[in-house]
This record gives structure tokens, sequence and C-alpha cells, in this order.
């Protein structure tokens, strides 16, 4: 396998009211093209921030330590981001492409473009879809900007999207707006709209967890399709490890900000290596009850 993103010496430090909290320490990681990586972790792990570093999402006064290199496709016929998305495009310099705003550098020839090269798929589905514009437009528009399809070409590619996602009747589903679908059907016009211009990088950060069981495993099994069919990489953000289990071939497990065990989803949940994962598994759910660490001679 060759690495899409190669994570080096990573540590990313929040300042706030003069005060500052490492939430990532020395992380290094090699994500490699094609596989489905989960990062698994319990609440303040830093599991959010390392992928709000690798989309190039962190907030400007954020300290970043390390470098992230990316190994993307040639830039040429890139367009600028849709507005519905955070703008995450750096400048060049010296063959070094500048990752802003935390200065992390990139090997490819461009940075990875938010929409474009990273599909992100978040906890809230709300968070990002505009409530006061149609479904289809809005997957239309991640389309147009990115690929630079006409409207009529990009409305005929949401109405595929939709159909992929499986939401019924995609023709009226074009039409609808956000707060007339179920919170399963908002996160399946979600995933739509991340992979309308075909990302390599699909991150999809707690993307299940607003959800009932049923649901949960329906977008999971949905992500996996989309996953092999588009042949997307995978990071698969979770605190629950039986979900991230089902759908990743390997596994990253955080604790305080640190990798504590990355191995194959066999060996992570059949011989853990770390009484923490091994905590973890035991739990199943509730990663953050007290009464598990205790159980495992751990202290949150
Ligand atoms: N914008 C921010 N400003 C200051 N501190 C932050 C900010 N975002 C996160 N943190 C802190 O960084 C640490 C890691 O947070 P992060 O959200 O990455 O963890 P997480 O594992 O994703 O948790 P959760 O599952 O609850 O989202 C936490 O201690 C958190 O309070």
């Amino acid at each position: 396998m060759t690495a899409l993103a190669s994570i080096r010496d990573l540590t990313v430090t929040y300042r706030r009211d003069g005060n500052e909290a490492t939430a990532l320490k020395d992380f290094s990681l090699d994500i490699e093209a094609g596989e489905r990586l989960a990062i698994i972790g319990e609440s303040g792990s830093g599991k959010s921030t390392l992928a709000l570093a690798i989309a190039g999402l962190l907030p400007a006064s954020t300290k970043t330590e390390g470098k992230i290199d990316w190994f993307l496709p040639s830039a040429l016929g890139v367009k600028a981001p849709p507005s519905v998305l955070p703008d995450m495009s750096g400048r060049t310099e010296g063959g070094l492409v500048e990752h802003r705003p935390q200065k992390l550098f990139t090997r490819s020839s461009h940075p990875p473009r938010g929409g474009r090269d990273i599909g992100f798929v978040f906890q809230d589905p709300s968070a990002s879809l505009d409530p006061v514009m149609p479904i289809g437009k809005q997957i239309a528009e991640v389309a147009r900007t990115h690929l630079g399809l006409t409207w009529s070409q990009s409305y005929a590619r949401a109405k595929t999207l939709l159909e992929r996602v499986r939401l019924p009747d995609p023709d009226s589903a074009l039409r609808a707006f956000p707060h007339q679908l179920s919170g399963g059907q908002k996160q399946r016009v979600a995933i739509a709209a991340a992979i309308a211009a075909g990302p390599k990088l699909l991150i999809a950060d707690e993307a299940t967890s607003a959800l009932d069981t049923i649901v949960q495993a329906e977008i999971v099994a949905l992500i996996r399709r989309l996953v092999t069919e588009d042949g997307m990489t995978l990071l698969f953000i979770s605190h629950d490890i039986a979900l991230a289990a089902e759908l990743a071939g390997r596994i990253a497990v955080f604790r305080h900000g640190q990798l504590v065990e990355l191995g194959m989803t066999a060996q992570i949940v059949g011989a853990p290596a770390q009484p923490y994962t091994r905590a973890l598994l035991d739990a199943h759910i509730g990663l953050d009850t007290k009464p598990l660490l205790n159980r495992a001679g751990l202290h949150a």
C-alpha cells in the first residue's frame, strides 16, 4: 500500500484566554491510500482535533508542530471550494505548500482541498446542511464548484447521489429541505454532499453517534458501500470500538492526545496489547464510564 497522507510528530495546542491545552502530542501515522482506518478513544482524547488538523480546519489561533505530507494527484483544473464548505486553500512556496492556518506542510502539488480531496461528515448533519436551501442544490453546488459542471449536470449528479445513498424518491428529495427529513435521511444527504466531488479521503467524525442503533448500522453499511464503490480512503472516528470494528481494516486507539495502540482490526479486537484497548472492548459503549476504567486499573 502507498500512503495518502503521512503525519509526523504532530502536536496541537489550543490557546484560549491565555490558557493552553495540548490536544495531540507527537502523533505520527501514515494513512494508507484506500484503507478504512478507525480512530477510537473516549471523549476529549483528541480524535476530532486530528480530523480537523488533517482537513486543515483547526482554528487560526491553534499552535501546531510537526507536518503532514500529502500524496495527492495533480491539482490541474482546481476550482475554488464552494461557499458551503470551509476554505482551506494554501499557497505554494518553493515546492512546499503551506497548509493554513496551522502551517503543516504538504509534499503534494497542492494542499488538500476541502470538499474536493477531503469529504467531511460530522455528527450533526444540520451543521453541514443549509436549512434554507433545497438539498438537491446543496449537493449540486459541491459538484458544480469542484468539478466545473453546469447546473443541469450538477443536478443530474445530485440525483444519482441521492439514489446511491438510498434516499426514497430522489426526484422530490432534490427539492426537499433538511427539516423535512429524518435524522438518518439528513445524514445520508450529508454523505451525498461530502462525496459529490469525488474526494480521495472521507472523514466521518462520530457520523453515526446521534442516531439510534438500527440507523447507525445502516449508515455504517452505507459508508462501507460508498467507500468501496468509489475507492475512497476512510477515516472513521468514533468512541464506539465495536462499531468501528465492523467497518475498519485498521484501528488506532487514542488516549489523552496520544496513540495508545495501532493495529489491524482483528488484532486490536482479538488480542489487544494495551489494557486500555481491552477496557474499551469490554465496555463497547459508554467508554468514559468510570467503573470500567477502574475495573481495568486505569484512571480517567
Ligand atoms: N477549540 C478548542 N479550544 C480549546 N480546547 C479545545 C478546542 N477543541 C478541543 N479542545 C480540547 O482538546 C481536547 C481534545 O478534544 P477533541 O474534541 O479533539 O477530542 P475528541 O476525542 O474528539 O472528543 P469528543 O469525542 O468528545 O468529540 C479536549 O481536552 C478539548 O477540551
